[in-house]
């Protein structure tokens, strides 16, 4: 609430100071402030929070200004606040058209796709005719107001009215389920599609939010001026976009407003010198890259934070009478929870899995162990739907799980951790955690935008959720941390309650135990049994025996893509074709009576 109001004051001020000014040089300044505000606000969505990198953003711009242009001057002869409207519905579908390559490419080659994008709208808008060439469109209706066009003050209004209610909107929405998700794209995709977090619909919307403000923005540029060219779209617009999110602070909520008041007060004190003007804004971009990387608010936010507060680096003893959030209808009788059957999986002439089957019985724990490189990440790879099998089926409670998406395997509650951790690392403990939750929240696009009480509703129980995993796994302490500030012990700690949030029927836990000295791997032990105990059912991939050996139900081997041996841990503990493939022996000498189950020398 804070927050709306200081946004409400800052623009009924802004609002109020503009009955003062008369002089329409000043005037056209707000009203730019206003147009690249609306610009940034969607681009820091693309680029601050899902962290895709568009430089094609004045092609969006264009679809928004030659739509108003050509709807209220052909033919069709709309009406201003009509064409407005639906100038930017058409900027938006040319946003999910701009959306496609990032579903295939990402990083610079996205950065070069939209370029491309943005050059040949460039060079239709210049070339066709339709367009009006070079000339460009005139006679754009104005937008009216009781019958009048607005005049200068009233186009200011306009824009400020249109950015209180975007970041307005924008903040309910990125301060939720859906900027977390957004932000988790830009850290991991594979996490985050592994905690239920749909990666195309997410990079999808991103680029549709960014579209529809810029295409906004254009419209409302044609229509002030009355007429449109090709000089208002070039390359340079789609850098200056740029600049306004990454010089203002990327991934901040007042980041936008930073860096269009900033960026278009210097672009209007060097306009009279336009030969500076690009070398200015590259000037900027340099600035803003190496000296403010979290751009003007990350500098303010610097600060303005609280010095001299130690940070908790230490996990406090996990609570026992905690319980983990579950979600109901595990087991079915005489089902097992999965069933795998006959998988196969080649690359090239490695074959990590041969025709692998296992069944998960509910309520155990079952751990999967053999020496490097006989599959064992794979097979947890295919079940969590990161590795397409080559053939062979996964039943998930008696269901095909085959070619499922990995967000979808999520939500249908098998979680995972990763044998090399992929932390959003940058997010908080928190926030890490919450995002384990994504899949179980039931608030929609429209009900977060809006702040509707049902988005607060589902917030607040997950929130409620995550504080009792943390205190679950004795993470309270450390919840406002940045996850990757941790010690690696409580990294990997984080990643389990990350997974453990998503309610899964099925853990599978990939090395758990990588990296943490013995106390934090007993304790570990006592974690996963209690996990157990609480009803979930874990698939454990795991070098160190010692554990293994003392809290599985069930250990199934694996050598080069084969399951060599399978049942108790003491049975597959004195297995000769165990010890062969664990202590690169002969079976021969392996069953050799001198020869003890001295499996912990691989741990
Ligand atoms: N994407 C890939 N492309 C090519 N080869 C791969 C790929 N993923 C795995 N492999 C190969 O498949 C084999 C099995 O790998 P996998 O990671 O499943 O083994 P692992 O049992 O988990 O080993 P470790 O205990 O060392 O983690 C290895 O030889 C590995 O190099």
């Amino acid at each position: 609430m804070r927050h709306a109001l200081a946004a409400i004051l800052v623009a009924a001020a802004a609002a109020a100071a503009v009955s003062f000014i008369s002089n329409d040089f000043y005037l056209r300044i707000l009203f730019n402030i206003g147009v690249y505000f609306l610009c940034a606000a969607g681009m820091n969505v693309l680029l601050g929070y899902a962290g895709q990198k568009s430089l094609g953003q004045a092609g969006l711009f264009a679809a928004g200004a030659y739509s108003a242009a050509l709807l209220t001057t052909s033919s069709l002869d709309l009406g201003p606040w009509v064409a407005l409207l639906l100038a930017t519905v058409i900027a938006t579908l040319c946003g999910v058209l701009i959306a496609a390559p990032s579903l295939r490419v990402r990083g610079p080659s996205l950065a070069m796709v939209t370029l491309a994008f943005g050059i040949v709208v460039e060079k239709l808008v210049t070339e066709a005719e339709v367009f009006g060439g070079a000339m460009g469109i005139y006679a754009i209706k104005p937008l009216t107001f009781g019958g009048a066009p607005l005049d200068m003050a009233g186009w200011v209004w306009l824009v400020i009215a249109l950015g209180l209610g975007l970041h307005l909107l924008l903040r309910n929405l990125l301060t939720g389920r859906f900027g977390r998700a957004f932000l988790s794209l830009q850290a991991d995709e594979v996490a985050a599609s592994a905690v239920g977090v749909a990666v195309l619909r997410y990079k999808v919307l991103a680029f549709v939010i960014a579209a529809a403000t810029c295409g906004l923005a254009g419209a409302l540029v044609a229509q002030q001026n009355q007429y449109i060219n090709s000089d208002f779209i070039n390359f340079h617009l789609s850098i200056f976009i740029l600049l306004l999110v990454l010089f203002g602070g990327a991934g901040t909520l007042v980041g936008p407003l930073l860096g269009a008041v900033t960026l278009t007060v210097i672009t209007a004190l060097v306009a009279r010198w336009s030969w500076i003007e690009h070398f200015v804004q590259g000037a900027l971009l340099l600035f803003a890259l190496y000296v403010m990387p979290r751009g003007l608010a990350g500098v303010f936010q610097g600060l303005f934070r609280p010095r001299g507060t130690e940070a908790a680096r230490r996990a406090e003893a996990p609570a026992p009478d905690a319980r983990l959030p579950l979600r109901g209808g595990a087991a079915q009788a005489g089902v097992p929870l999965l069933a795998a059957e006959g998988l196969n999986k080649a690359y090239g002439g490695v074959r990590p899995a041969r025709d692998v089957s296992a069944r998960l019985v509910p309520g155990q724990i079952h751990a999967l162990i053999g020496p490097n490189g006989a599959g064992k990440s794979t097979l947890i790879n295919m079940l969590s739907g990161v590795v397409r099998p080559d053939s062979g089926r996964i039943l998930f409670q008696g269901k095909l799980l085959n070619w499922s998406a990995p967000h979808a395997i999520a939500a249908r509650g098998i979680a995972r951790t990763f044998q090399n951790l992929r932390l959003f690392r940058d997010l908080s403990v928190r926030d890490n955690v919450l995002l384990g939750q994504h899949a179980r929240m039931r608030n929609g696009f429209l009900s977060s935008l809006l702040g509707l009480p049902r988005a607060g509703r589902e917030e607040r129980a997950a929130e409620a959720r995550v504080a009792e995993i943390l205190r679950f796994l004795g993470l309270s302490a450390l919840a406002d941390q940045p996850a990757g500030a941790l010690p690696y012990g409580l990294q990997r700690r984080v990643e389990l309650a990350r997974a453990l949030a998503t309610e899964p029927h099925l853990l599978l836990l990939d090395e758990p135990a990588a990296g943490l000295n013995p106390q934090e791997t007993a304790e570990l032990g006592q974690l996963l049994l209690r996990i157990r105990d609480q009803g979930i059912t874990i698939l454990l991939v795991e070098h160190h025996m010692d554990l293994v050996m003392a809290i599985s139900d069930h250990v199934t081997v694996l050598d080069y893509g084969e399951t060599i041996a399978e049942g108790t841990p003491a049975l597959v503990q004195a297995n000769p074709r165990v010890m062969a493939a664990y202590l690169g022996t002969d079976e021969a000498e392996a069953e050799a009576p001198h020869a003890e189950p001295e499996l912990a020398v691989r741990a």
